[in-house]
């Protein structure tokens, strides 16, 4: 292979990316006529997420509790297209739930862009806030309790959204309430009370009433939280069932390995960022014409062209402070720095 640029030098940090990669493609001096073709190019090129359903970039998040300050969101980006089903996973503290709550329009963010359907969530007033989360978004919490209300019957709670937007006859009403628990699988539940039904029958009633209004996004917490593996898969299966037959967007935060296997996407939230992502396709075994789920894992590369690589990579090899790139046809590669074998 024939390598385009014998590297940017020793001096090529991690987080220089840009630097880096322009550097070792240019060569010599680019003539003014590539450098305004290089520009033009940029100025056309379409804004960062303008096709996703949603829409973070460098979203921050910094709580200050007794003159402590945290950051739980560090700059995080996130896109997600319209129809995905997708998991975001990540350790305790890495401020999954930030996000989810941000995206809710529940809690509002210090810095960045977080746009959902259109709707930018850092400059929204109370109403339409207000209106956001009971036409845009529907929640499910990981509490069972926290979802539903306890003296109303599945089917009351699922029609009290539609009845408080009131803007439909009571007869479709109870149609579209019938439909809507026939989809997340609970039809024989409709005139119980929550301590009649099940943790899972409540959190699949619970899918419905997030549904009830229609919204472009349905976000759940850990909703298979506080379940056995059997119930949780009976509870993502109405997550799919929404995904599918109504198209809603799903965005599941969930430590389930089961659950998060089950999708074709899952993102994983390191430090208040997302740091990895895992993409699934179905392929057919060319031998045996057997159908087998291919994942793949990728890292994330920011508009900067910053990447984190992952810990263990870099410390297997003894990658510290700074790297060596280099340019090659089809890849880049990362050496470690070995101009002082110490590594300072
Ligand atoms: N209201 C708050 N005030 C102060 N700090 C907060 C607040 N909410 C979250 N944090 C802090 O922000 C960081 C991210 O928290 P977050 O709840 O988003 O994490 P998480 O990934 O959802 O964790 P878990 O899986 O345990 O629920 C944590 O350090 C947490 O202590």
């Amino acid at each position: 292979m024939t390598e385009t640029s014998a590297g940017t030098g020793a001096g090529a940090g991690t987080g220089t990316g840009t630097g880096a990669g322009t550097g070792a493609g240019a060569g010599a001096a680019a003539t003014l006529e590539e450098l305004e073709r290089r520009a033009a190019a940029r100025r056309d090129r379409p804004a960062y997420g303008h096709d996703a359903l949603i829409s973070c970039d460098r979203l921050v998040r910094v709580f200050s509790a007794d003159g402590v300050e945290v950051q739980a969101l560090q700059g995080l980006d996130l896109l997600v297209r319209e129809g995905e089903l997708m998991a975001l996973v990540g350790a305790s503290g890495s401020g999954k739930s930030t996000l989810m709550n941000i995206l809710a329009g529940l809690d509002t963010p210090t810095a960045g862009v977080a746009r959902v359907a259109g709707r930018d969530l850092l400059t929204m007033t109370a109403r339409e806030r207000l209106r956001y989360r009971r036409e845009v978004v529907g929640f499910v919490w990981q509490q069972t309790a926290r979802n539903l209300l306890p003296y109303l019957t599945a089917a009351q709670n699922v029609a009290l959204p539609v009845q408080l937007r009131g803007r439909s006859r009571a007869r479709q009403r109870a149609e579209h309430v019938g439909a809507l628990l026939e989809v997340t699988g609970v039809a024989d539940c409709r005139d119980r009370r929550p301590h009649e039904m099940s943790g899972g029958q409540q959190q699949r009633v619970a899918i419905a009433v997030a549904l009830a209004n229609h919204p472009s996004v349905l976000l759940a917490d850990e909703p298979t939280g506080e379940l056995d593996s059997r119930t949780a898969e009976e509870v993502f299966a109405a997550f799919r069932r929404a995904n599918d037959e109504l198209g809603t967007t799903v965005v599941i935060v969930t430590h389930d390995q089961e659950v998060a296997r089950e999708v074709r996407r899952t993102v994983a939230i390191r430090d208040g960022r997302t740091s990895t992502e895992i993409l699934r396709r179905t392929e057919v075994d060319a031998a045996t014409g057997e159908e087998e789920t291919v994942a793949r894992e990728y890292a994330m590369l920011d508009r900067a062209g910053r990447l984190q690589l992952p810990a263990d990579y870099t410390e297997g090899l003894g990658m510290r402070d700074r790297v060596v790139l280099r340019l090659e046809q089809d890849h880049i590669g990362v050496w470690p720095d070995d101009t002082d074998p110490g590594g300072h």
